[in-house]
């Protein structure tokens, strides 16, 4: 049985503040959830020390808190970046790795991104590997091209053994902070399609989970989540608000 994940990911947003009435708000509403469905929370790496204790003070234990990004180095002289085991020092467990805005604002290439995923699992922390075409990419045909050189140059050198903590995230670029979500059934074609890709790079990575994001909502979530490949999703806008969090993850 796959893994299903429900993950957040607060973008460029929050104060330690806010990760405290946010961590007091989630841990009851997601109170009787099922224990299969893992639930995290990746603030700006900043407030994650802030999350994780505001957590702990509401029993929120079950859920997890992660980054949004890794540097592709280890220690050394790269200002301004943070280290998985950085992160995994900080009780992180996963990392978002290759986010489209990453890949668009900071040019993040697949072979970049592959050490970043590298990283990660050396330090302990589980990737969830960003993927999707462009509008212009879909319009011209080249969905699953695309998303097929992403995830075989992304994964590239994954240890057999580590495939039971990766992650991957089906991400349309024209659905992310749009509005316009992919249908269930335009999500579940490119999930089986990269669930395929996997199988392609490792037998063992086919039971990675895939996990879709794009504008989900509470109203479109289940729908979504109910597709036979489609193993969770990753929030953006709608994980600001405890309260809608938590019913995207009952949708898990
Ligand atoms: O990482 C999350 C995605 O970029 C989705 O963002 P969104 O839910 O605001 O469309």
């Amino acid at each position: 049985m796959r893994r299903r994940l429900i993950a957040a990911n607060w973008k460029l947003n929050g104060t330690g503040a806010f990760a405290a009435e946010y961590a007091a708000e989630l841990v009851p509403a997601l109170e009787g959830l099922d224990p299969a469905v893992e639930v995290a929370v990746m603030p700006p790496a900043i407030l994650l020390p802030a999350l994780r204790e505001s957590l702990n003070d509401n029993s929120g234990r079950r859920v997890m808190v992660g980054v949004q990004d890794v540097s592709a180095w280890e220690a050394g002289a790269y200002t301004g970046e943070i280290a998985a085991s950085m992160a995994a020092d900080q009780h992180g467990s996963f990392a978002i790795i290759g986010h489209s805005e990453r890949r668009q604002y900071w040019s993040e290439s697949d072979s970049r991104i592959n050490a970043k995923v590298l990283q990660a699992l050396s330090a302990g922390l589980d990737p969830i590997l960003c993927v999707g075409e462009t509008e212009a990419e879909r319009e011209a045909g080249d969905t699953e091209a695309v998303v097929s050189r992403q995830v075989r140059e992304a994964l590239a050198d994954v240890p057999e053994a580590d495939w039971r903590h990766v992650c991957v995230a089906y991400e349309p670029v024209w659905a992310i902070g749009t509005g316009k979500s992919a249908t269930a059934e335009q999500a579940q074609a490119v999930h089986a399609h990269i669930r395929g890709a996997l199988g392609e790079l490792d037998p063992a990575a086919t039971e990675a989970p895939v996990i879709y994001g794009g504008s989900v909502k509470p109203e479109t979530a289940g729908e979504l989540f109910a597709q036979p490949d489609i193993d969770g999703g990753l929030i953006g806008g709608a994980s600001l608000n405890a309260t809608d969090f938590a019913a995207i993850c009952r949708a898990g």
